[in-house]
Parts: C-alpha cells; structure tokens; sequence
C-alpha cells in the first residue's frame, strides 16, 4: 500500500478529500434543532438530550421536514446524508497490480495490446498452407524465432500452442490428426497429411480482444480475475480509489481484549466488529488502540499525527464509548478542546442515539460510537458505512424496501405488551411466521428504531434478540429493518449488513 498511503499523506498536506469538498459547506451538514425533549420508553435508561451545541458552538442549521428524536438529535435519514456528503472521494492510486486487490477501478479499463498478439496455433500440431499432403520444412515454438518466410501451398511447419502461424498459413493440423506420408516422392523429407477445414485452430490477432478496446468501467471491484485480465492486456499498474484508513480508539476502563471477563469487565465486541464492517464500506481498519476512561487519553490520541499503527493517521477515527453523559463520557468535551467542528451531534435512532460525527482541525472525521454494541453498530452503519463509501467512491448500496412481518404465537401483543409495560405500543401483523425465531417491533414514538431481521417469504421478520448491548439479533439478522417512528405497519426500507458466505 505504499503508494496508496503516500498519495493518502499527500492529502493531509493541503488539498484533500477531507477538508470542505468543493460545493459542501464546512459550516456544518444541516440538521433538525437538537433541543431537550422527554425521552420515551427507551432502552433502559433516560431520554435526556444527547444533541446540546457543544459549549461555544453554534447549534446546526434546521433542516425541513426532519423532526428531532425524543432524544434529540438528526433524523436517521438526515445523519445518514450527512455523513456520506462530509467527504468526497480520495484521489486517484496509480498501484502496482499485486496491491491493487480489492480496490475498484478510478476509470475504465483498455487493452494495451491485442489478445492474442498475433494470429497464433491454438493446438500442438502443424500449421499448413494449401491441400495435402505438406511437406514440414521448419519449426515454430512459442517464444522462439518467428517463421520469416510465408508458407507455400503444399508445405507445413510444426508449431507449438500459443506460437504465431507464419504468413500463409491456413489451418492448424493437430498430431493426433496428422497422418505421416511415406512414399518414394517424399524421400527424407517429413511429409504429413490429414483432413482440416481452413482456419481452424488458429487464433487470430485481437479475436478474444482487440487493441483499444474497454473491457471494464471505472468503479469495476479489482478481483483475482481482473489482476490476470489487467496483466493479460499490458498494464504493469492500476489506478484505484485510494482507501480510506480508519484509526479505532476502544475506551473504557471496564474494556478487556482477551479471554473472559471478569466482575465488572466487558469483552470487547466492537474492536473485533469494525474491520469487516471497514473493508465492506470500502476502507481498511488499523488493529484498535485501547484506552482508559479519561479526557487526556483520548485528547492525545485523537491529537495524534501518526495512526494507530504508528503510520499516517489515516482519514477517519472511531471512537468507541464515551459518547454519552457520564462521568467517563469525554468525547464531546476532548472534541470540543480540539476545536472539532460537530457535524452530527446525536441520531435519533434507536438503539446508537448517542453517536456523533465531527471533523478534526487536521480534516479528518471523527465517528463517536456508542459503547453497547449493537448500538454502535446501528451508528456504524448510520454514520460510519456512508462516509467511508463516500471517501472510497463505493457506490451507494441500492435501497430496498419489504414487508416487515411480526410473528404471532409466543410474541403476542399481549405477551410484548406485559414485557414491554401497557403503554408500549405493539405492531403485529399476520400472517405468523413460524420459520425464524420471534422476534417483536416496538416502534418508537419519536425515533427510528432499527430492528434485526431476517429474510422471509412473505418479507422479512424480526429475529431478536437485539438489545442495545447484545449483537446475537445482528449476528443472525440478513438487515437492519428502519422502522419509522410511529409506524403502524407496512414496508420499511432495509439496511443492508455485510453478506454472510454461503
Ligand atoms: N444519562 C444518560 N445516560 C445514558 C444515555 C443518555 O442519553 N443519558 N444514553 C445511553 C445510551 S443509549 C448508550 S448507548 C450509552 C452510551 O454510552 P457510551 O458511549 O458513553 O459508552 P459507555 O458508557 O462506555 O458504555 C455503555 C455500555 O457499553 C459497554 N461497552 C463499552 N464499550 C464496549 C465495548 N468496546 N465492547 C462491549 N461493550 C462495551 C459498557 O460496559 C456499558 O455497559 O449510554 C447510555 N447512558
Ligand atoms: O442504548 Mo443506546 O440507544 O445507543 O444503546
């Protein structure tokens, strides 16, 4: 990645995809107000606002038609076009083929030379000239000398596969149709002959591909099959999307990366989710940095010059916990102290209301994940996904919508009902669905709620099991269900999660 990361370290010296693109505001992304409203029946804890302009800031502009959360805070939709708008894409990589794996095309792809290169044997055999019988007067082998002459009618030379068929020839006669001729006439000459329709076995310059021509658009996904292609066709490199490296601090006292916790000790689970979650949106993660609570830890590593990895910082740096009200919860005030410009400043999305967007002075963007997991999953995909397929030039993944379909039986309204207390209320919608574990949708009164589900025949349905701490719902999930606030049944529109294998 040596060329990738300096181009990246080019970035950070002056232009770069990171500051204010031309045509976006460096004056903050737009948004609802971010005022104090009362929670609603939340996750267990208070609807206190998460949105309050940081100290010295002013808050961000309204957006139209975009409501603020119980908690305060962006739509979902509108965080979500924040974010992917917060940078453009990185400049373009000229890198050699074996580093170019994984990155997609920055513009088309041509053919430097023709495939094949000339009009070449296709078999093991001779390559003759007029009707039978030939007399063999020379020796062609791929690589080896060209046959100057061109063949007369009634002469053959013997070629080897993949070698140029001299001027003059009209077909290829592999061995095992060649018939050798022994006869007074042929004397100690090698005399073959056979049966051949002309032109066969011979393939003919540019027949798979012609010189010029556009094999692949630009945004093309380099695989394994497109390194031997791009070989194949003359380039020694590729220009590709550089990507976007994100830089990962974990904070938390309580945090431990091995083994099994002890009292008052939590695993771990989103230094090992990010990664995957990374390369899918088109970046690369570096190995975490873990943190304990406290503003000057986090202060210097997110005033760090040097990555996590002690190379260049990279273009994006998650923080992980923090992102609350708490005692230990210093993101804000650290971002704040950096004069970090907030562009999100809490989702109003359940779980990951929390999360929050910012640019540090350096350009880079901060993404403040929530510490429960399947919250800060909720915010990766909210926040995280879109600015990363924004840098790298990712596509936006294409939006999808199905029926969400609520199993009966075990998961009544009435059973969700005593669960959740009477006041909650309960979407179901029939028919029942049997096949996958139940799972109900509590839509929020004021909050997108994002619920786990799995595709169906009917649609897709809850799976469970998705409580702000626990990703077992996300692990069995196909998608993230954005259910509106106040849904009452219906389609919802889907969000996609990195595909399972198989
Ligand atoms: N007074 C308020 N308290 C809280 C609010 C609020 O609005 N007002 N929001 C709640 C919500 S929602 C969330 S989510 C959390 C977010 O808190 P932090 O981002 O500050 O994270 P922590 O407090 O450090 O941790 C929360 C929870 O997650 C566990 N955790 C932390 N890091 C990890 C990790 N890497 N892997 C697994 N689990 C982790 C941690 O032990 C806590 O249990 O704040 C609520 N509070
Ligand atoms: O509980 Mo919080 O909504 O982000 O998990």
């Amino acid at each position: 990645m040596v060329i990738i990361r300096s181009a990246v370290q080019r970035i950070f010296k002056g232009q770069g995809a990171l500051g204010a693109p031309p045509g976006r505001s460096r004056e903050g992304p737009g948004g609802e107000p971010s005022g104090v409203s009362p929670g609603g029946p939340g996750e267990g804890h208070t609807g206190e606002s998460c949105a309050d302009p940081t100290p010295g800031r002013r808050p961000p502009p309204t957006v139209s038609g975009h409501r603020a959360g119980a908690a305060g805070g962006l739509s979902w939709e509108s965080a979500r076009r924040v974010a992917a708008s917060a940078a453009g894409p990185l400049p373009v990589a000229e890198v050699p083929l074996r580093l170019a794996y994984g990155h997609r095309l920055a513009r088309p792809l041509h053919a430097l030379v023709p495939v094949p290169g000339a009009d070449v044997a296709a078999m093991d055999g001779y390559a003759v000239a007029g009707d039978p019988p030939w007399r063999v007067v020379g020796l062609v082998l791929a690589g080896g000398a060209v046959f100057g002459a061109a063949l007369v009618p009634g002469t053959a030379v013997e070629i080897a596969t993949g070698a140029p068929v001299p001027e003059g020839a009209e077909a290829v006669l592999p061995y095992e149709a060649a018939v050798r001729v022994i006869s007074p006439a042929a004397g100690r000459a090698k005399v073959v002959s056979g049966v051949i329709e002309p032109g066969r076995h011979i393939r003919r310059r540019g027949e798979d591909c012609p010189q010029g021509a556009v094999v692949l658009t630009a945004g093309s996904v380099v695989t394994p099959a497109v390194l031997g292609l791009a070989a194949g066709l003359g380039h020694d490199t590729l220009p590709v999307r550089a990507r976007p490296v994100v830089s990962v601090l974990v904070t938390g006292d309580e945090v431990v990366t091995r083994g099994l916790p002890g009292p008052g000790r939590v695993r771990d689970a989103i230094g090992p989710m990010l990664p995957g979650l990374v390369e899918w949106a088109g970046g690369r993660a570096e190995e975490p940095l873990w943190l304990p609570d406290g503003a000057s830890a986090l202060a210097a590593a997110l005033s760090g010059v040097s990555g996590t990895d002690g190379g260049p910082p990279g273009e994006v740096v998650v923080v992980c916990g923090a992102s609350s009200k708490g005692p230990a919860d210093h993101l804000r005030e650290v971002l704040a102290g950096l004069g970090a410009e907030i562009l999100v400043d809490g989702v109003a999305v359940r779980p990951g209301h929390p999360q929050l967007l910012a640019r540090l002075p350096d350009g880079r963007l901060a993404v403040g994940l929530p510490g429960n997991p399947y919250a800060a999953l909720v915010a990766a995909l909210t926040l995280l996904v879109p600015a990363l397929r924004a840098l790298s030039g990712e596509p936006e993944i294409p939006g999808e919508s199905a029926a969400l379909v609520v199993p009966t039986g075990s998961d009544t309204p009435a059973a969700t009902a005593a669960s959740h207390g009477p006041d909650v209320p309960v979407v179901t919608v029939a028919p029942e669905v049997t096949a996958a574990p139940a799972g109900s949708v509590r839509p929020h009164a004021t909050d997108t709620r994002m619920v786990a589900v799995r595709r169906c025949a009917q649609g897709v349905t809850p799976v469970g099991h998705d409580r702000p701490g626990s990703l077992w719902g996300a692990a069995l999930a196909d998608a993230l269900a954005v259910v509106p606030p106040g849904w009452e049944g219906g389609p919802v529109e889907l969000v996609a999660l990195p595909a399972q294998r198989g």
